[in-house]
């Protein structure tokens, strides 16, 4: 198969759908991988390490968009990219498709097969490929939270970890997976106190477990987002809902009644975000505030520190991807994990919840995945 990496185009991202290691493995199980010049560039991942891996350097993204059976990328096609896929071509990359309708009646229009990273799953419930970039942005959560809170980037002038003699700052983490486990991490590591928030009982006992004594676990109720937001220096959004918009869980009138200068770090802002006030931002122009609190919501964090990202990215993308291009869209077949990440095919929405968030809006059809493919 011919496997094509076009440079990303997103607001100040520079991870690459692979690295030179990647395009080694591709070609070693026999595919022919192109890749546009100078697209890892950034990270330190020069033309002639691709083509020391194997990997062809095309000059541009339409002839790589033409030509290739499998696009590989990172982050959701952009419109003019959406226009260059077509019918029997693979899409393998993060795409959010529930809060994004104008991406989502693009793809159908184009008939592309497209795959997305973040609902293929594992056989213990959890989601490989998305978890490594939750863990990056859990981790960047914490440190994008307490540079806002520094006064002159808006916020109260409060030190997370505090001081002898005056009292570390609170941080409130709604949604305890693996963006809120990393960031409960970070912010232990500061010395902040912390406390996550979860509706599952079994997860919060897992946290109970990891952490002990150095969080509070509380269970997820209006009530405790009303009382525990009142008190926060900074509030983390990590929930999920695979596949669906996220539920808008701190509203208008709980931030209002939030300290002035508190911090707001919406990492579920690529499911729509899960505060009522948060709309997307970029690496360039991060926060605005909103009644005395600053937001937080750029919707692709891991692009922030790309090579750390992109190799911790092909690590959990990799298996997949060889999978795909040794058998077409034949490997989702025999792979309920893999088939979980059919998003789109030939027009039709393969995933429930983001056919029930966009189906009815958009006049689209759901196809269940296994039928699709069988079209
Ligand atoms: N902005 C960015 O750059 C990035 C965003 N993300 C996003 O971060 C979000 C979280 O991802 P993960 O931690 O990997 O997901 P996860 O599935 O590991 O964890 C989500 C947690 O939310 C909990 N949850 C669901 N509904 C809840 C509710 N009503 N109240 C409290 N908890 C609730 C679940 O029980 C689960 O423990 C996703 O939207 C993901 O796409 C991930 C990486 C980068
Ligand atoms: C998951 C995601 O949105 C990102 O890595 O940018
Ligand atoms: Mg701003």
């Amino acid at each position: 198969m011919l496997i094509g990496v076009p440079k990303e185009i997103k607001n100040h991202e520079y991870r690459i759908g692979l690295t030179p290691a990647a395009v080694r493995e591709y070609v070693e199980h026999g595919h022919d991988v192109i890749i546009q010049r100078d697209g890892g560039l950034a990270i330190g991942f020069t033309n002639e390490d691709y083509e020391t891996a194997g990997a062809r350097i095309i000059d541009t993204p339409e002839e790589i968009f033409a030509s290739a059976d499998m696009i590989v990328k990172v982050k959701e096609p952009q419109p003019g990219e959406c226009k260059q896929l077509r019918e029997g071509q693979i899409l393998y990359t993060y795409l959010h498709l529930a809060p994004d309708p104008e991406q989502t009646r693009l793809l159908a229009e184009a008939g592309v097969t497209a795959i997305a990273y973040e609902t293929v799953t594992d056989n213990r419930g959890g989601l490989p490929l998305l978890a490594p970039m939750s863990e990056v942005a859990g981790r960047m959560a914490i440190q994008a939270g307490a540079h806002n809170l520094e006064k002159v980037n808006g916020g109260s002038g409060t030190l997370l970890g505090g001081v002898p003699g005056v009292a570390p700052g609170k941080v409130l983490i709604i949604g305890g997976g693996v963006v809120g486990t990393q960031a409960a991490k970070m912010a232990i590591g500061l010395g902040a106190e912390v406390t996550i928030l979860d509706r599952s009982l079994p997860r919060l006992r897992e946290l109970d477990d990891i952490f002990g004594g150095r969080v509070k676990t509380v269970y997820s109720t209006v009530d405790a987002i009303d009382s525990y937001s009142r008190e926060a220096d900074l509030v983390v959004g990590a929930v999920l809902i695979p596949g669906a918009s996220a539920p808008k869980l701190l509203t208008r009138d709980h931030i209002k009644n939030m300290k002035p200068g508190s911090v707001l770090v919406d990492v579920a802002i690529d499911q729509g975000g899960c505060f009522e006030t948060s709309k997307a931002t970029t690496h360039q122009d991060p926060t605005y505030v909103i009644d005395d609190v600053v937001h937080y919501c750029v919707a692709n964090m891991p692009g922030g520190v790309a090579r750390t990202s992109t190799i911790a990215l092909n690590n959990a993308t990799l298996p997949y991807g060889i999978a795909l291009a040794n058998k077409g869209i034949e490997a989702l077949a025999n792979d309920t994990n893999l088939r979980n990440g059919l998003n789109m095919h030939k027009g039709y929405i393969t995933y429930k919840a983001i056919f029930d968030d966009l189906g009815e809006r958009l006049g689209l059809e759901y196809l269940d995945p296994m039928h699709a493919i069988n079209i």
